[in-house]
């Protein structure tokens, strides 16, 4: 990529910034935010990732409130044990875990799956929230570009090890979910399936972005599967919004200078943001319903280039040889 096309891409991602702050300032002044209300959730299991930090931390303790059993599947154990232990003390709900996985590694994602099978445990929510934004040019364990290979690859990777059981623990009237966050910089992505390893010239802000539009992409593919297989499995994707987390800590200085001194103002808290994905989790609106964007709690169109079923489909095969999984899609859909 040239210097030029990586500008360009780092322009239109601070655009898709700046539109969603100029959105959520607008929603401020006229009232702000108001905390959705859901049903109780007892005997459910979600498991969330990067539930240590952020928003998926502000999710998995709204699902513990909820009376779930919270599965935080994360790569920093101290971290994890830390958000375990308050999450634990704030909602009184003791059936809170931790459970190690790196995404960023394919042998650990099989690891963390087998070790979650050893338990025994249904599971009824799926929260593919783990992510990192704008990272310096590198590479997970397996030699994926971090962001492509974190994001999205990993992602892609643990649903589908978890499938099997998310198909035996849902039930008609009462899916199961798989909740995938996105982000407002999908709607600036590009994907480029000849250069997903950025290997001709790297931009973190168009590798973020091109992970974000893959995990659409992704989510949209799995229902279509799922609802041709007639599994009692959703695929939602959740879009939080512009929101104060650690995410931002790889971004120019001035955008960090900016966040720390107008964020109370401009960002969603960590709670506002985990908003979607707990809605997207529970509520009964979405009984059944699946291949939604959702935003502030609503459904939304996403770019276009998500709804391509042929992209869909190239995408799903790729990180099928990429990741070893089985391309099952290929004989469900050529039928
Ligand atoms: N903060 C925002 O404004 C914003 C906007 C749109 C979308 N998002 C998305 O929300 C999600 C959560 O981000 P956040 O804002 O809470 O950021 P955060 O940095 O606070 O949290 C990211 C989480 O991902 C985990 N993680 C990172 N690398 C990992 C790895 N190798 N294996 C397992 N876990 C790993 C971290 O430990 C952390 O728990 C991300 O997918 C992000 O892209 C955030």
């Amino acid at each position: 990529m040239s210097l030029l096309s990586a500008a360009r891409a780092a322009l239109r991602v601070y655009a898709a910034g700046a539109a969603v702050i100029l959105a959520q300032l607008l929603r401020r002044c006229l009232g702000g935010f108001a905390e959705p209300a859901f049903p109780p959730q007892p005997e459910r299991v979600a498991l969330v990732t990067g539930g240590t930090d952020g928003i998926g931390y502000a999710t998995a303790k709204r699902l513990a409130r909820l009376g779930m059993t919270v599965i935080i599947a994360g790569n920093n154990k101290p971290r994890a044990h830390e958000a375990v232990k308050k999450i634990k003390q704030e909602t009184l709900n003791n059936k809170v875990e931790f459970l190690y996985c790196d995404l960023a590694s394919l042998r650990s994602i099989r690891q963390c799956v087998q070790t979650f099978k050893k338990k025994e445990m249904p599971l009824h929510v799926l929260v593919n929230n783990a992510g990192v934004m704008m990272v310096p040019q590198r590479n997970t364990v397996d030699g994926f570009e971090e962001h492509f290979g974190l994001n999205y690859l990993g992602h892609f990777l643990l649903t589908n090890l978890l499938l099997d059981t998310l198909k035996e623990s849902g039930r008609p009237g009462r899916t199961a979910r798989v909740v995938t966050v996105s982000s407002a910089t999908h709607y600036v992505g590009k994907l480029d399936l000849d250069n997903l390893h950025g290997s001709r010239g790297y931009s973190p802000h168009a590798a973020y972005a091109q992970s974000k539009l893959a995990l659409v992409l992704f989510s949209y593919h799995l229902q279509a599967l799922l609802a041709a297989q007639g599994c009692p499995v959703t695929a939602n994707v959740a879009d939080p919004g512009v929101v104060d987390t650690d995410l931002y800590k790889h971004v120019f200085w001035g955008t960090r200078l900016v966040k720390k001194l107008f964020s109370w103002w401009l960002f969603k808290t960590p709670e506002e943001g985990s908003w979607t994905s707990v809605y997207a989790a529970v509520t009964p609106e979405l009984e059944g319903v699946g291949g939604r964007y959702l935003y502030n709690e609503k459904e939304t169109r996403s770019l276009e280039v998500t709804y391509n079923l042929k992209l869909q489909r190239q995408l799903w095969a790729t990180s099928c040889q990429m990741t070893g999984v089985p391309d099952v899609t290929r004989d469900v859909f050529s039928r």
